[in-house]
């Protein structure tokens, strides 16, 4: 019986989601044997900066992708989040499971509501697409970064140095804790998720074919559809880690209807399209162009030009 190799990274909720999408395999009956192999990324290691500023999503990536080509793993399991638009030649997502909760999670301090929270309260993230769209509902909260594992970030808001943080509700779903921690849902008209956010994509080399018949067959064609038109409307736009983005695309019969989202970073600016239709490529690009013309170009262009300088 030939024996996978499956890349992970360290952190608990990687290790949850990669032995949870092991399980499914075994279930469906893949003729393999399973070993997991641990990767720590340069995204594990650096915690002490501004994600978005040393290189963004690619960072949690590259070894993982790296450690494929040399064949050292198989197959690795990502948060979709986490993946960068384009994939390098030679390497494919074999699978997409379903989808989990796409929506954003409201922890706070004795459980006060979103709305509720006291003029100036510090609130962390550090995504700007969630800062962004916060500000929009609640220009007085003060936006405090945070990085870090999710346990990591709830213990920083429980020891005080924040009244409230947000977090993916798909990654506190997955490992069990959403009943105990979250205090409300963001809807997802007021905090449009990331890219992918609620899903996992499963990255493996192009050319194993006996891997990916098995991948197929755990494979959800509505996720990748969904996941295709966001993903489509992300490399359009190229945005970059720099920019506020959000996109989110939900099936509607043979139709897929998506929300793409783009703001300046102050959020003074904000442009948000949604787009119905068959073609899920078709949809990621009429949005993006949508976008383009309303004048999201000139608000990404402005900000690259301000990294360069
Ligand atoms: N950026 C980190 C990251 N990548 C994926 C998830 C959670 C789960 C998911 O969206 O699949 C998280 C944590 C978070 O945003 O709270």
């Amino acid at each position: 019986m030939r024996k996978i190799i499956v890349g992970s990274r360290r952190s608990k909720l990687a290790l949850t989601q990669t032995n949870w999408f092991i399980d499914q395999l075994k279930a469906a009956g893949a003729p393999f044997e399973f070993e997991v192999k641990e990767i720590v990324t340069k995204g594990d290691k650096i915690l002490d900066v501004m994600l978005s500023k040393v290189g963004g999503k690619g960072l949690f990536v590259k070894e993982i992708q790296q450690a494929l080509f040399d064949k050292e793993i198989d197959f690795a399991v990502h948060s979709m989040k986490d993946m960068p638009a384009v994939l390098p030649e030679g390497l494919t997502i074999g699978c997409i499971p379903p989808r989990v909760d796409p929506r954003d999670a409201f922890i706070s301090k004795d459980h006060i509501k979103f709305m509720d929270l006291p003029v100036g309260a510090v609130v962390g993230t550090s995504s700007l697409r969630r800062s962004s769209q916060l500000l929009l509902l609640r220009p007085d909260l003060e936006i405090k970064w945070i990085r870090g594992n999710i346990d990591t970030r709830l213990k920083k808001m429980q020891d005080g140095e924040y009244d409230a943080i947000l977090l993916a509700a798909a990654g506190l779903k997955r490992m069990g804790w959403s009943e105990d921690v979250v205090t409300e849902y963001m809807s997802i008209e007021d905090c449009i998720p990331a890219v992918g956010q609620g899903a996992l994509s499963i990255e493996c080399r192009s050319e194993d074919e006996e891997l990916l018949a098995e991948l197929a067959k755990v494979s959800d064609p509505k996720t990748w559809k969904e996941v295709d038109a966001e993903r489509t409307f992300l490399s359009e736009m190229d945005g970059s880690c720099q920019v506020p983005i959000a996109g989110f695309a939900e099936s509607v019969g043979d139709e897929v209807e998506l929300t793409g989202y783009i703001a300046s970073p102050d959020a003074k600016q904000v442009f948000k399209k949604t787009i119905r239709g068959k073609d899920a490529i078709a949809v990621g690009k009429e949005v993006a162009t949508a976008l383009q013309a309303e004048g999201a170009s000139e608000v990404i262009e402005k900000v690259k030009a301000e990294m360069d300088a």
